[in-house]
């Protein structure tokens, strides 16, 4: 599975620490990260994490465009609901593509978890569900 990890400053260090508690599960898949969030979850867990541009500076259109292409299949954005974004445009893009494309996003370090001990126990199932569909 392809995962994004994307903090905003005042949440980087829970997503580090995060990061570190679940290391053993994100070390299965391949992982993804805006520029600076990418940056602290290397040096903090040695994971190998494939970096786009800052956030600001595009990272968030950067990981959207993988899901609008079909390339990404978990988003986890631990986003500070308390301090403005100057690209608060492109953080609402991303979470909107998440519910376009159905991809799962956790917003916070609760739902982080569950959405990783789901995938630890094989409950992503949703793209079978869609293609069923047709
Ligand atoms: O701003 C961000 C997400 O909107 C995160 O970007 P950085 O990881 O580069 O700080």
């Amino acid at each position: 599975m392809k995962i994004a990890l994307i903090a905003h400053d005042r949440k980087k260090d829970d997503l580090v620490q995060f990061a570190i508690a679940y290391r053993d599960i994100l070390s299965e898949h391949t992982l993804f990260a805006t520029g600076t969030t990418g940056l602290r979850v290397i040096d903090a867990t040695g994971l190998e994490v494939t970096r786009f541009r800052s956030g600001p500076l595009g990272g968030d259109q950067q990981i959207g465009a993988m899901i609008a292409n079909n390339d990404m299949d978990m988003i986890i954005f631990f986003r500070d609901p308390l301090t403005a974004q100057p690209h608060e445009p492109d953080v609402s893009a991303l979470i909107r593509l998440c519910d376009v494309y159905q991809i799962p996003l956790a917003t916070n370090m609760g739902t982080a978890e569950i959405l990783l001990k789901g995938l630890q126990k094989g409950f992503v199932d949703w793209r079978l569900i869609q293609e069923r569909r047709g």
